[in-house]
């Protein structure tokens, strides 16, 4: 648990917000306000405006292509007079008594300003430091991740309808981090499913699906061979049905899951999809290839305290430097990052003006088949407002 915050304190303010018609939706407002918070789940977004009239948001620029769309999102905001202040921070990993963690004063800022805004974060293969982003996540206890996908209009995929929601569980798993040599040739890595994580997650979707207005909610899984660890996370689900009656439950077999969505979305464009760690990470670049790939899919990191928000990609080294980065991942997840603030209009006008871009297809770029760099992108989004 991160310092510093009462959540008996954040419940007791009492916000109004319109629930606004928009393709992402607030993750804590409503939440909070249909009484989420009241089982200590999800506090919403306690921030105040500074006397300049701006709310405070910490930014990891991030790396490889991470400054690059940085840029044009805090270019967007300039121009769309957005009440936010950057307090660019960095993530570089510290070691203290030979443990990784999060530079201190990036926990203070973060912690501070309830709200953060990420690039990628590359992390090295095999050798070398943790991944940065899970470090994130676990630091700050951000249990659910919302990654919602949906087809651009005007860019044409094989499927024009794709709608999926996905929610992931974000602090164990896969991806626990927990494993050893047993003997040379032979490692052993440790998925581990707890019952707190499990329950806290599949609560979140529920109230989620609830929330928006989506009354199906499906766990995937793969309990006929991980028995224990999704038999686990799979009766937590049972179990926290019974609590929503009105949400329909079911669950899918993750390969199945893989196979259906590919042959036809449609029939996921009423479900809020749940699912342990790993299969989140797996099942969203996925999702994100049937809309055109992964210059479009945000995502938001959400906890108690305080949430990150960031694209579903990487750092994308192979275009990093060189102006062809697609920035509507990460615009899209300071739109849902702004929604989470209770910023609706703003994020209503600059999430227009996106899809406006999108939709003329003049000033597009490579990875959607244009020729636009990214900074002209974010020009013509700018033009748009
Ligand atoms: N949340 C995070 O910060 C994440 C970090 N990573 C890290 O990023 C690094 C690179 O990972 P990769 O496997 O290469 O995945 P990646 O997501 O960085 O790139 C995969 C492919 O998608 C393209 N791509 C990604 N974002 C794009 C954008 N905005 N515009 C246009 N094209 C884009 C890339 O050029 C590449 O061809 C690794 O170190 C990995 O650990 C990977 C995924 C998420
Ligand atoms: O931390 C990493 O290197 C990768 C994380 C990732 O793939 C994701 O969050 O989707
Ligand atoms: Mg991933």
């Amino acid at each position: 648990m991160i310092a510093g915050r009462c959540l008996a304190a954040t419940a007791r303010q009492q916000v109004t917000r319109q629930a606004p018609q928009q393709l992402f939706r607030p993750a804590f407002a409503q939440i909070q306000s249909r009484g989420y918070a009241a089982t200590k789940e999800v506090a919403k977004f306690p921030g105040t405006k500074g006397s300049d009239g701006k709310y405070t948001v910490s930014l990891i620029e991030g790396d490889g292509i991470g400054p690059e769309i940085s840029q044009s999102v805090k270019d967007i905001f300039s121009a769309a007079n957005a009440p936010v202040k950057w307090e660019t921070i960095s993530v570089d990993p510290v070691f203290k008594d030979g443990k990784q963690s999060i530079p201190d004063d990036a926990i203070a800022s973060i912690t501070r300003n309830y709200v953060a805004l990420k690039g990628p974060l590359a992390t090295p293969i095999g050798k070398g430091h943790v991944s940065l982003n899970l470090t994130l996540r676990r630091t700050f206890n951000l249990f659910a991740n919302v990654r919602p996908c949906k087809s651009i209009q005007g860019y044409k995929t094989p499927y024009d309808n794709v709608d999926t929601v996905l929610i992931r569980e974000n602090t164990e798993g896969e991806y626990s981090g927990i494993e050893h040599v047993v003997v040379d040739g032979v490692v052993q890595s440790i998925k581990l499913i707890t019952r707190d994580a499990s329950e806290r997650v599949l609560r979140f979707a529920f109230q989620y699906a609830q929330d928006i207005g989506r009354l199906k909610v499906r766990a995937v899984h793969k309990a006929t061979i991980m028995k224990m660890s999704d038999g686990l996370f799979l009766s937590c689900a049972n179990e926290i049905a019974k609590d929503y009656p009105n949400v329909e439950f079911d669950a899918e077999l993750l390969d199945n899951a893989c196979l259906k969505i590919v042959s036809d979305p449609t029939p996921y464009n009423d479900k809020v999809l749940v699912m342990p760690n790993l299969y989140g990470d797996i099942l969203s670049d996925m999702c994100a290839g049937l809309i055109g790939g992964l210059g479009l899919t945000p995502s938001g990191n959400i906890g108690d305290e305080c949430s990150i928000f960031e694209a579903v990609h990487g750092s994308a080294p192979d275009i990093a430097g060189k102006g062809l980065a697609n920035p509507t991942a990460l615009l899209l997840s300071s739109i849902m990052m702004l929604q989470h603030m209770g910023l609706t209009e703003h994020a209503s006008r600059i999430q227009a003006a996106i899809f406006k871009t999108l939709a003329e297809g003049k000033t597009i770029t490579g990875d959607l088949g244009g020729k636009a760099k990214t900074h002209e992108y974010a020009e013509a989004v700018i033009k748009n407002l």
